[in-house]
């Protein structure tokens, strides 16, 4: 295949070939159409990488009522997610040789890319987790969360251990249960999708209690030199601890680059970057997730830092439940709430307002991710790559509307937001999304994802 015309994140106007092995043969000038080879017209629109998802919860093998590896892909496909790396708290939860391969097997439905991380419980067996293809350790919850795989400090310690031996990455999640604020849930919280619930359960999983955990993670990482990823910091405060850490310890990004190699790194989610407890009243049991939406003050700070730099990747924490499920009232209602489909769409229309610089935008969805995880022919439309591209219009963005996403829950807390999705995504040449410009009509490929850490 060949695309002509495409304007590059950086503003460079080029054509693209795509080899046969499906990574990138040439970007460049004036390349000429061979024949029989599929052409793409895309003048006036841009190329850009896939998006790299870090964190994203499939639900299978045990889950696949709220979604599947199909219904899931199809998802990331339609929003320019060409890699996503499924995290552990399924039924049974990835802590061992056998869950792994079952969720393997399930993975092979995947029309994106994909990695598979392994959990940490009291049952969790590391040897037979290492000796698999997996990804990174996590997300190792240090508080309940969905699936109840909260551990305790010295178990996250070993853990630690274990993989910075092996120079596997960690993912955590850092929340200080015994910080939460208890009292916040008890009196009439109202119905599902009033001010009280959805302001309860932030009141309820304070920001100290995020804080506080981050700080001491990070603080075990150092003592022992692992690579440790935070996932979704939902404060400013828990963004600059990973700063500030990095500064200061061995992993410092010496060249001053946008991509780093740290060895601590952090991440935040499109619904910590654009919602807030102000702006998502009425989203109710809806906008419940951990950890929890923040003030309009926190969002925007939290924003100001990816504008900055500081934000090392933008992942989703797509975690879908049925909207029956998540009309259970607050305290029955699961916590998480679906994304992988808008976040690229998300952060583009930041980029059309100029919020964001596109090279951010990439940066923080497709450059960075995979540099940090090692991934080294994802994340650049660069030769020898993966040919795993999105084509986008950035002058169309479109009201986001659940009726028109693909995760199977079908809801999703940006509702009436703007997005800029994609009209053609591509996981190594192969076609695995495109839209028709005319009807708006989605088609999808084949299954053709693959185990990132096959090759
Ligand atoms: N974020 C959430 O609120 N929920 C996630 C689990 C998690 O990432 O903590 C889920 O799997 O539902
Ligand atoms: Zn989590
Ligand atoms: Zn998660």
């Amino acid at each position: 295949m060949l695309i002509t015309g495409a304007t590059l994140a950086d503003g460079r106007v080029r054509d693209v070939r795509i080899g046969d092995d499906g990574r990138i043969d040439a970007v460049a000038e004036g390349l000429g159409a061979d024949g029989g080879e599929r052409v793409l017209e895309a003048r006036g629109r841009h190329l850009l990488p896939g998006a790299v998802d870090v964190h994203v919860h499939f639900r299978e093998p045990g889950g696949g009522h709220k979604e599947t590896w199909t219904s899931g892909s199809e998802s990331a496909a339609a929003g320019g997610v060409t890699t996503v790396v499924d995290q552990p708290n399924t039924s049974p939860p990835t802590v061992d040789g056998a869950a792994f391969d079952e969720k393997a097997a399930l993975a092979a439905d995947s029309l994106v890319d994909y990695g598979i991380n392994g959990g940490v419980t009291l049952d969790w067996d590391p040897e037979e987790l290492f000796d698999r293809r997996l990804f990174a350790l996590g997300e190792v919850f240090l508080a309940d969360s969905t699936g109840d795989m909260g551990i305790d400090a010295d178990l996250f310690a070993d853990a630690l251990d274990e993989a910075s031996a092996r120079d596997v990455p960690v993912t955590v999640h850092a929340e200080d249960a015994t910080l939460f604020d208890d009292g916040a849930l008890n009196g009439d919280l109202g119905g599902v999708g009033t001010a009280a619930t959805a302001n309860a359960w932030s009141a309820y999983r304070t920001a100290d209690a995020e804080v506080a955990a981050v700080e001491r993670a990070l603080a075990t990482a150092a003592e022992r030199d692992a690579q440790l990823h935070v996932a979704h910091t939902s404060t400013p405060e828990a963004v600059d601890a990973v700063t500030e850490a990095r500064e200061g310890g061995s992993g410092a990004d010496e060249d001053g680059g946008d991509a780093d190699t740290a060895l601590v790194t952090c991440e935040v989610t499109p619904h910590h970057l654009y919602l807030s407890r102000e702006r998502a009243r009425s989203l109710g049991t809806f906008g419940r997730m951990n950890p929890p939406l923040r003030s309009e003050e926190r969002r925007e700070a939290l924003f100001a830092r990816l504008a900055a730099g500081d934000v090392d990747v933008v992942a989703t924490d797509h975690a879908p439940h049925t909207v029956e499920e998540k009309r259970r009232g607050l305290v029955d209602a699961p916590s998480g709430v679906p994304g992988v489909e808008t976040l690229y769409p998300l952060l583009l229309e930041s980029a059309r307002t100029g919020e964001l610089s596109l090279e951010r935008v990439r940066n923080v969805v497709a450059a960075n991710p995979a540099e940090i995880f090692g991934l080294d022919r994802k994340g650049r439309v660069a030769a020898g790559r993966d040919a795993d591209l999105v084509l986008v219009d950035i002058a169309d963005p479109r009201e986001i509307e659940a009726a028109a996403l693909h995760s199977a829950p079908a809801w999703t807390p940006f509702e009436g937001l703007r997005g800029v999705f994609p009209e053609v995504t591509l996981v190594r040449g192969e076609v695995v999304y495109e839209r028709d410009p005319a009807t708006g009509a989605a088609s999808f490929g084949e299954p053709v994802g693959r185990n990132v850490r096959e090759s």
